[in-house]
């Protein structure tokens, strides 16, 4: 039996069933088809990612964010131009509002690729940020990383799958190497932050995320019908959600959920280790035919001014980069922001 506690109303998906006997992939197929387009939130089991493992994991988040504040600013963010490393509580933002948040962001480990100024998202690749004082960080991290690649292109193809395609439908936007980008966060309490917006509400944009919570909730999710379900951390799971790729590849057949994570109460912190599974950033998100039975369940993508969804994947990242992270943005990109933009204030504006 899968442990429950009462306060869980995301459904649970095995995916180990999906490499099992035809029939019941069957089954697991057809249920996922109605998972996702019911919640595109749920919480997988049957990952093989061993336990020893995500505790170690969760356990270097709490060494990294427990350094004392000038190791953690060695490898600030705005020492990167491809958006890697730490920001501050406050310091990263959510459609203008601040998140009240630590955490260290780790993409692909990669060279930094020339200027093209036909492909500014190339300013996006490029070397993590490692702390010094943790030389155990940086492998172990890597590892878990190959880890939770692994488990998203192994959704992403179930996914495929349930929505009557091959299993490598998207291999073309994701070969030879997906978007990574793992992001430790600490959440401080209620009595640290000045609000209780941990993260603000917003969608994710790539093709899946695979969440890991340590022990304190906080994670929202809105359901269609615009009511706010928890998600609470179930130990041994991680909690999955379909991102704007899988929007705009289904035309709203499978959503992207908007979610927010509220700041834990006073005397407490939060950790998590979010992984965002995404398409090349030279990509382009195809539309993918839908099998006659759920084609007219298509929803349509959802337009929001303040956050519009491109068809191009690299334009997408690299305007919601900029917009969380303004510091940055006018430290090193300054040639791709409005002059209002440039001249704003806010956070990093210190800089
Ligand atoms: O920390 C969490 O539980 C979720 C974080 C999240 O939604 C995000 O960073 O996109
Ligand atoms: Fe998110």
């Amino acid at each position: 039996m899968t442990y429950q506690p009462a306060s869980v109303t995301l459904p649970f998906v095995d995916i180990s069933r999906f490499r099992g006997p035809a029939e019941e992939r069957t089954r697991f197929i057809d249920e996922l088809r109605r998972i996702l387009y019911d919640h595109g939130f749920f919480y997988l089991t049957g990952h093989g990612v061993p336990q020893p493992l995500i505790d170690d994991v969760l356990a270097a988040a709490r060494r990294f964010f427990a350094l004392p504040v000038e190791e953690k600013l060695k490898v600030e963010m705005i020492n990167s131009p491809h958006f890697r490393g730490y920001n501050r509580p406050g310091w990263e933002l959510t459609r203008g509002e601040k998140d009240w948040r630590e955490q260290i962001d780790i993409a692909t480990e990669a060279e930094r690729l020339p200027e093209d100024p036909e492909k500014p998202w190339n300013r996006l690749t490029g070397p993590n940020q490692w702390p010094e004082a943790l030389p155990d960080f940086k492998p172990l991290i890597l590892r878990y990383q190959a880890e939770v690649t692994r488990v998203g292109l192994e959704v992403l193809k179930a996914v495929s799958v349930a929505l009557g395609q091959d299993e490598e439908a998207f291999a073309d936007i994701y070969t030879p190497l997906p978007t990574q980008l793992l992001k430790l966060i600490r959440y401080p309490g209620r009595d640290v932050a000045e609000s209780s917006q941990g993260v603000g509400a917003h969608k994710d944009g790539g093709f899946v995320t695979v969440l890991l919570q340590d022990k304190v909730g906080g994670l929202r999710v809105r359901t269609e019908e615009g009511e706010w379900i928890e998600a609470p951390p179930v130990p041994g799971t991680f909690v999955i959600n379909t991102g704007e790729v899988l929007e705009l590849a289904t035309q709203g057949y499978v959503r992207a959920d908007v979610h927010d994570v509220v700041t834990p109460p006073a005397g407490s912190e939060r950790f998590s280790v979010a992984f965002f599974l995404g398409a090349r950033v030279d990509s382009v998100v195809p539309v993918i035919e839908l099998p006659e039975e759920i084609k007219d369940k298509r929803r349509g993508v959802t337009v929001d001014a303040l956050n519009p969804i491109f068809q191009d994947v690299g334009r997408n990242v690299l305007k919601s980069r900029l917009r969380s992270h303004p510091d940055v943005a006018r430290r090193h990109h300054a040639d791709l922001l409005t002059a209002e933009e440039r001249a704003a204030s806010g956070p990093g504006s210190a800089y």
